[in-house]
């Protein structure tokens, strides 16, 4: 018989306290999707009032099947729930699920809230009492759980219990400072299912600090506990908080979780999660930890001879798993036979055949070109004019003769101090010279920066060639300074879309920024034209 297990998503609201990530609202739109997709039982939103960004989430929160839930604190202490402005902006969030994080060490009721114990207790229960009264599922956040246990464990459940008799569906038992071990999380739930917390109400929050949060959940969960909570990517406050991309695939695909707990991720659904991993990483402009368990891009990859020859004759002699469960694939970067392979896929993918030799070099170009900053992988139209351009399939419409692009900051005419970027550019089509010019203003007047003046002028006049590129529209542009110091090159990335409903993207690499945007504008007029052909 299988037990659920529940799943509770923090990546908007821990995940936003990561140094240096900050969503917009549409952002935390699309990654809510993206975790209803996956499968969570609930998306913790933010905390509606603390910003604009979150109350303008809740404000226009998609619809989800999972519980969308509001993030804020217990009352604070002089005043009654009903009149605590903080608690309100939560409550009115309009989420059926409300989760309060409440203080439970004695050392932090002194120190931090400056009141009683008493006081303390009291807000935590007039506080999941508000929530009940207004028809919310109650959430209570124990922080500093652990450490207050080991303080003084009857004031740390005291303060659970007044949360479960206010009428809290779940306790979440937190390791704020990530600093418990394992074996203590597991000690101490069980003492806290022992006094009379039953596990199926009982929750585990844990932050990474000793590396150790998904192992902590783990121990939680086989002490008793039944929800874990968690964030993709492992962001979070500080080191972060347990990685649900790498507790999701532990749980569904590892004994003894895998047949004793349900989760509501449903197994066909896994393969998506390396796609969702690098979309939130896209969306931070964060490399992909290539380590990463599970989802990285080395997770699979085998480097070592040893290992290589014995994968090619059975990929259980060093895989864990099969890649293909979480979406990954299988690489084997230090064989020729493996690397062919994976480039006779992507080509038979894209219905294109080549010889052994055609084949080595395109693999060649590819690895040598990574290797000075390209990224194929986010890149996959600039790869497909490399292997075309190899198999002797690509025609070259037209000739840049060259570009310049200048930046000016100047009065306009209503004398107000404007930045106007120009880009000139000069192409050769059968054999005739055309220049363009363009401006970086857009129709109202706004400034759009030196690439989208070059993109313009780039695709401004091809003459005969211009019908087939007019409904290229630029998607979105990512800049990443690649290796740092004196070595530094940028590379960019460029998504474009269409008409036709194609989306695709392309890369350029140099030390200057607008030499990277150009490359990366070129291939994609050049793929544009080439599935015109
Ligand atoms: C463990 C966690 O990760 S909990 C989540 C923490 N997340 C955040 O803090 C992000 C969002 N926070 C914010 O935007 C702001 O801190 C706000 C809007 C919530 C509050 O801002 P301010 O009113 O300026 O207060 P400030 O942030 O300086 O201090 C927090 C106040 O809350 C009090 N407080 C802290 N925890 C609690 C609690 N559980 N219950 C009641 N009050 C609390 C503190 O004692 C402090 O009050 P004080 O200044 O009277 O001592
Ligand atoms: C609530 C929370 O984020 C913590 O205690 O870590």
């Amino acid at each position: 018989m299988t037990e659920r297990l529940y799943l509770y998503d923090t990546t908007l609201r821990d995940g936003q306290q990561t140094q240096g990530v900050l969503f917009s609202a549409a952002e935390k739109v699309e990654i809510a999707r993206m975790l209803d997709d996956l499968g969570v039982d609930h998306i913790e939103g933010g905390w509606p009032g603390a910003n604009p960004t979150d109350s303008d989430f809740f404000a226009a929160a998609p619809k989800t099947s999972a519980t969308m839930t509001a993030f804020g604190m217990t009352k604070r202490t002089g005043r009654s729930a009903e009149n605590d402005d903080v608690l309100a902006a939560v409550v009115n969030a309009g989420t059926p699920a409300v989760c309060l994080v409440g203080k439970t060490h004695p050392f932090h009721v002194r120190t931090a809230l400056g009141v009683t114990l008493e006081a303390n207790l009291d807000n935590i229960k007039v506080s999941v009492e508000h929530l009940v009264k207004q028809g919310k599922e109650a959430l209570f956040d124990c922080e500093h759980f652990f450490d207050g246990y080991d303080e003084d464990p009857a004031y740390a459940l005291a303060c659970a219990h007044a949360a479960r008799d206010a009428g809290a569906r779940w306790i979440v038992l937190c390791d704020t400072n990530g600093g418990t071990m394992p074996t203590r999380i597991a000690e101490i739930v069980r003492a806290v299912i022992a006094s009379g917390v039953p596990g199926d109400h009982l929750g585990i929050h844990t932050h990474n600090d000793t590396e150790q949060a998904v192992a902590g959940s783990l121990a939680a969960v086989d002490a008793g506990a039944r929800q874990i909570q968690g964030t993709l990517n492992g962001l979070g406050e500080r080191c972060g908080n347990a990685n649900l991309t790498a507790l999701i695939p532990t749980l569904l695909l590892k004994e003894p979780y895998a047949s004793r707990y349900a989760t509501g991720i449903d197994a066909e659904n896994l393969p998506s999660l390396m796609k969702v991993s690098r979309r939130l990483d896209d969306i931070l402009n964060r490399v992909p930890r290539r380590e990463a368990a599970y989802v990285g891009a080395s997770a699979f990859a085998h480097k070592a001879g040893l290992h290589a020859s014995a994968i090619l004759k059975d990929p259980t002699t060093y895989e864990h798993v099969p890649p293909d469960a979480v979406g990954n694939a299988r690489i084997v970067p230090m064989s020729n036979q493996a690397g062919l392979s994976n480039l006779r896929k992507r080509l038979d993918d894209l219905g294109l055949t080549g010889s052994d030799a055609q084949l080595r070099r395109i693999l060649d170009i590819v690895k040598e070109r990574e290797d000075a900053g390209y990224a194929y992988d986010v890149a996959a139209a600039s790869f497909e004019l490399i292997a075309r351009a190899e198999l002797g399939l690509l025609t070259e419409p037209f000739e840049v003769k060259r570009y310049r692009v200048t930046v000016e900051r100047r009065k306009n005419k209503y004398d107000r101090m404007v930045t106007v970027s120009e880009a000139v550019v000069v192409v050769k089509v059968d054999g005739e010279k055309r220049l363009s010019v363009s401006e970086s203003m857009d129709e109202t007047g706004s400034d759009r920066g030196p690439v989208n003046a070059l993109s313009k002028a780039l695709a401004k006049d091809l003459g005969p060639l211009q019908d087939r590129i007019s409904d290229m529209r630029l998607k979105d542009f990512r800049v990443r300074i690649m290796q740092g110091g004196t070595e530094a090159v940028t590379r960019v990335i460029i998504d474009h879309e269409d008409d036709a409903g194609r989306r695709w993207s392309t890369v350029g690499v140099s030390p200057n920024i607008v030499d990277a945007s150009f490359e990366a504008l070129l291939d994609a007029v050049r793929w544009k034209l080439c599935q015109a052909d």
